[in-house]
């Protein structure tokens, strides 16, 4: 729920929704699989960190929160959207630069994000630039992984702690090391510690990066949105033939 008046939940439908499910569907079985557990057993944290990115807090199988709203604009700050923003926003561009509410919407999904930030939104280049030491690009990926871990640290407290993985999945979290790195960095007191190396060796499938004793499994489960549709079409089409 949003904390606003509850007669816009009633009469316009104005809740949280949440993107990404289909990757998610996805994730948890594959993780399931993976530990041999039933799904309604598996407590994990999902990072689905593409273009459009979001995490997700899954307990007992099931998603209990995930960062994006009612449209894709909440949660994590993303290639170019905002992602949270104080609402006030609005009021202050509509009358410092008479924007009108559809052009400050078109900015905060289109133009914002770490492409509002630095310029560029194409993570591999935006850290290729920040390692060769440009300040903008640098500032574009902390804001980034700033939030990230912000909700990791939510979600942790909402799963007690109690949690088989952390995930990374999608463009950036299956293929940055240093995203993956940032994102867990310190956090051995919560029983998060990555091995470096499998953090950064080469790979596809589904692979264990955490370090040896880490309460909490990190996973890198390179997620089939394709094929997790046609799985799911399948199944409505075979019950409906049943
Ligand atoms: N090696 C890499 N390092 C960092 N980011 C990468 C790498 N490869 C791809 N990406 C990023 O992944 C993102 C695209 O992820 P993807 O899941 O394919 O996106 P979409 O949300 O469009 O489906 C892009 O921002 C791209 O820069
Ligand atoms: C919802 C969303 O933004 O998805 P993606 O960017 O992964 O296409
Ligand atoms: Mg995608």
């Amino acid at each position: 729920m949003y904390g606003i008046p509850y007669s816009y939940y009633e009469e316009l439908g104005l809740r949280r929704y949440g993107f990404h499910g289909t990757s998610y569907e996805y994730i948890v079985t594959q993780v399931a699989k993976h530990f041999e557990k039933p799904r309604k057993e598996l407590n994990i944290i999902a990072c689905h960190l593409g273009a459009g990115a979001s995490l997700a807090a899954i307990k007992n199988g099931s998603c209990i929160d995930t960062t994006m709203g009612i449209t894709p604009l909440e949660g994590l700050v993303m290639a170019t959207r905002s992602g949270d923003i104080d609402p006030a926003v609005f009021e202050i561009l509509e009358s410092s630069r008479k924007m009108s509410i559809g052009q400050i919407s078109s900015v905060l999904n289109k133009e914002s994000g770490i492409y509002g930030i630095c310029g560029e939104k194409d993570m591999k280049t935006v850290i290729e630039l920040s390692e060769a030491g440009s300040e903008k690009h640098t500032l574009a990926l902390q804001v980034y992984i700033h939030r990230i871990r912000k909700y990791l640290g939510a979600f942790y407290l909402h799963l007690g702690g109690r949690i088989d993985a952390v995930v990374f999945s999608a463009g950036v979290g299956e293929r940055s090391s240093i995203v993956r790195h940032m994102a867990c960095c310190g956090l051995e007191l919560l029983g998060i510690t990555l091995d470096k190396d499998k953090n950064q060796a080469d790979g596809d499938g589904l692979r264990e990066i955490q370090a040896e004793g880490s309460r909490i499994k990190v996973l890198i489960v390179p997620t089939d949105e394709e094929l997790a549709i046609a799985q799911q079409t399948l199944e409505v089409v075979n019950e409906s033939h049943a």
